[in-house]
């Protein structure tokens, strides 16, 4: 059996050299501990850690660590986080230390993958060779289930096709599940009624461990076509025991809410890649991996090489949609689809909500700019003979 690869950026501190920092790692997460033990036995040497490689990078260096296959536990992916991205980061001996990528082996990605992936949401709406547009309802909590079914009624008809809960809203009083899925899959089957057009909605039914199949199956039960799950705060366990359920017949799309606590340091903590993998093995259809031009922030070079990790061939895995979300509008579509290519949901809420003419223009505007890119011109160029597109780029700007 393969054993497993895992890649870290790290800094040690000024009494440590780079190879005993590496070690530390090695040890920590295998068969070592701060100091040698009376209780090891030799054929616990089998489940070593062994540094595979140390080089020097930027302010710090970069190993690659191989753990042995038998230290896992087959399909047990809160266990795996554990050796790979697990004691680790606590290391007084590492002032800084990120895991960057791991190599599973195809014995350990034991998992069943995304049901659905690029190809069967597609199938879904009847789109090829395009982006999908999605819509994140704002406020993002707040409104009734009558006024954000109105929302999502409106975004259907500017010609969204994909609109989902925001990550806080579950099942709170103000907006019970229920009533909301209720509400807006009515609102959907009158706006397709009208332009003949499916639109899935992502229902948020993120919840504790031991309910959050069932509040699933009761959101489909309701008329969900879709599902939403926040991946970081559920954990991954959740997004497979979805993704497993027979009974879940709907894609999932996977926010990730939480995730810059670790992602965001360049130093330290988890890098969107490893996390990019965990997902698509867990049978997440969409993940958010973040935009070039939007309000989070982020790194285009990564970024792709986060899409590519959900979309590049992998153990037979179906693709996973990426999804571009935080801070775009019409303005911004141009340098997203120019760097992320056009295999990508480009969402929007503020970009969507705040038109100047409400929600159905604010998704006319926001189709029209794709339009733009898509027949080679640009956004100010398509915008003087379409209005919602004028306006948007009035209010936002093009960059
Ligand atoms: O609600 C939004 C965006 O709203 P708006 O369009 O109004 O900015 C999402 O939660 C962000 O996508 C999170 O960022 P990321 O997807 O990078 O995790
Ligand atoms: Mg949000």
């Amino acid at each position: 059996m393969e054993d497993v690869i895992a890649h870290y950026y790290f800094r040690p501190d000024g009494r440590t050299t780079p190879q005993e920092a590496a070690q530390a790692i090695a040890e920590e997460e295998t068969t070592g501990t701060w100091t040698a033990l009376t209780t090891r036995q030799d054929y616990v040497r089998g489940l070593d850690g062994t540094v595979e490689s140390v080089e020097e990078s930027g302010r710090g260096y970069l190993t690659a660590i191989r753990y042995p296959y038998e230290i896992f536990e087959p399909g047990n992916v809160a266990q795996y986080l554990s050796v790979v991205a697990g004691n680790l980061f606590g290391l007084g001996r590492l002032e800084a230390v990120r895991l960057t990528d791991v190599d599973f082996p195809e014995s350990l990605a034991c998992f069943n993958g995304p049901n659905f992936g690029i190809e069967g949401v597609r199938r879904l709406l009847g789109t090829r060779n395009r982006p999908h547009v999605g819509t994140i309802i704002k406020p993002k909590v707040g409104l009734t289930p009558t006024d954000t079914a109105l929302v999502a009624y409106e975004a259907a008809s500017g010609g969204v096709d994909f609109i989902k809960d925001d990550e806080t809203l579950t099942n709170q009083a103000f907006c019970p599940m229920a009533d909301r899925v209720e509400a807006v899959m009515a609102r959907l089957d009158e706006a397709k009624d009208e332009t003949g057009r499916q639109v899935l909605y992502a229902v948020n039914i993120s919840d504790r461990a031991d309910k959050i199949v069932e509040r699933a199956e009761e959101a489909i039960e309701l008329g969900a076509n879709t599902l939403m799950v926040d991946v970081i705060t559920c954990g991954y366990s959740a997004l497979q025991a979805l993704a497993e359920e027979p009974g879940i017949s709907v894609p999932i799309h996977v926010h990730r809410t939480m995730h810059a606590a670790m992602t965001r340091n360049p130093e330290h903590g988890i890098a969107m890649r490893p996390i990019a993998r965990l997902v698509r093995m867990m049978g997440g259809d969409q993940l958010h991996t973040g935009t070039v031009s939007g309000k989070m922030g982020g790194n285009a070079e990564e970024l792709i090489l986060d899409n590519r990790a959900l979309t590049d061939p992998w153990y037979g895995f179906k693709p996973v949609f990426p999804v571009a979300s935080g801070g775009l509008h019409p303005g911004k579509i141009h340098a997203e689809l120019e760097t992320l290519g056009t295999e990508i949901v480009l969402q929007a809420g503020g970009g969507i909500h705040g038109h100047p003419d409400g929600t159905a223009a604010g998704a006319r505007a926001m189709c029209q700019a794709v339009d733009a890119f898509l027949e080679g011109v640009s956004a100010s160029e398509y915008a003087k003979d379409h209005v919602e597109l004028k306006h948007a780029l009035d209010l936002w700007g093009t960059s």
